[in-house]
């Protein structure tokens, strides 16, 4: 059953909140008037207006006098500042969801205030297109309404998973900055087949078509990628040959060494 969500605020208007606030009003959870933004770039302010309809502030205590969920969506490296004006604004009625890479809820409890109801959250871009991949922990002051929120939130806009706060940084490595690696891979994939000779535009709609089937093959069918890489794998074929080359790349190393550097440079954004 789906549950509805009283007046959302965003601190911070950039990427992900855009990518957030398209998801959840697509997915019918909320309206766009039911969702308040905070920042400061008027350029910034005029965008999620004209394109979502959302209302816009400059002003903290605005945003926490009109909305009791906090989405907050701001840089790890201007938290510290930007939530000191925040913290005299924020009552026991509110619930504060943390988008920070890094930044742990022991460290936002110091910035907040040690009563305050905080879920820590790792959501990433695809929940533009309500295909997101989110993990969440919760400080010991939530209650399981407020559990019920921030799943009902991210649930909109793609899954979502409860973890313990300790692998959240690897969640961060992991599918935060996933689409990265993955749109990585994509160019690559497209330039390997301009460089055998198919146009651009072509070559753009069979990698990105096989990138969506793939994941969906694997999603549907829930067999293992091994058993279906085994399926496309003709012995003495083409798809062996180009394997051969991945693995002389040493690509799985450099896969799992990408996440987890990413996954150590989420720690170092919370130390
Ligand atoms: N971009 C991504 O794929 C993901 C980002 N995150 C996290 O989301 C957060 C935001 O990241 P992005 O959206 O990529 O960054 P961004 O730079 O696009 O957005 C940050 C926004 O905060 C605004 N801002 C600056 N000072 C402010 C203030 N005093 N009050 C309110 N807003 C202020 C900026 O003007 C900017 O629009 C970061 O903490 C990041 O770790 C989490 C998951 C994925
Ligand atoms: O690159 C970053 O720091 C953010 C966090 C996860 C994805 N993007």
């Amino acid at each position: 059953m789906r549950s509805s969500i009283d007046t959302l605020g965003f601190v911070g208007g950039g990427q992900m909140a855009e990518a957030m606030i398209r998801g959840i009003v697509a997915s019918g959870l909320t309206t766009a008037e039911k969702i308040m933004v905070a920042e400061p770039s008027v350029f910034r302010r005029d965008a999620l207006l004209n394109q979502y309809g959302v209302v816009c502030t400059s002003e903290a205590e605005m945003l926490c006098h009109s909305c009791k969920v906090l989405v907050l969506a701001i840089k790890p490296q201007l938290a510290a500042t930007v939530l000191a004006e925040y913290r005299p604004f924020l009552t026991s009625e509110h619930l504060v969801i943390s988008i920070m890479a890094g930044v742990t809820l022991h460290t936002l409890a110091g910035w907040l205030g040690d009563t305050i109801r905080l879920i820590r959250v790792m959501p990433n871009t695809p929940a533009l297109v309500l295909a997101g991949a989110t993990a969440f922990s919760p400080n010991h002051h939530v209650t399981d309404q407020d559990r019920k929120t921030a799943s009902a939130l991210f649930s909109a806009v793609g899954s979502c998973v409860e973890v313990p706060e300790s692998q959240l940084d690897a969640v961060t490595g992991l599918s935060g900055s996933g689409p990265g690696y993955v749109f990585t891979f994509i160019e690559a994939m497209i330039d390997g087949g301009v460089l055998a000779g198919l146009p651009r535009p072509v070559a753009e709609q069979l990698v990105l078509q096989t990138v969506y089937g793939s994941a969906k093959l694997a999603l549907e069918t829930g067999d293992h990628p091994a058993v279906l890489k085994g399926k496309v794998t003709s012995p003495g074929g083409t798809t062996i040959a180009g394997i051969q080359v991945l693995e002389d790349g040493a690509l799985r190393g450099v896969v799992m060494g990408a996440i987890e550097a990413a996954t150590e440079r989420s720690r170092e954004l919370g130390a």
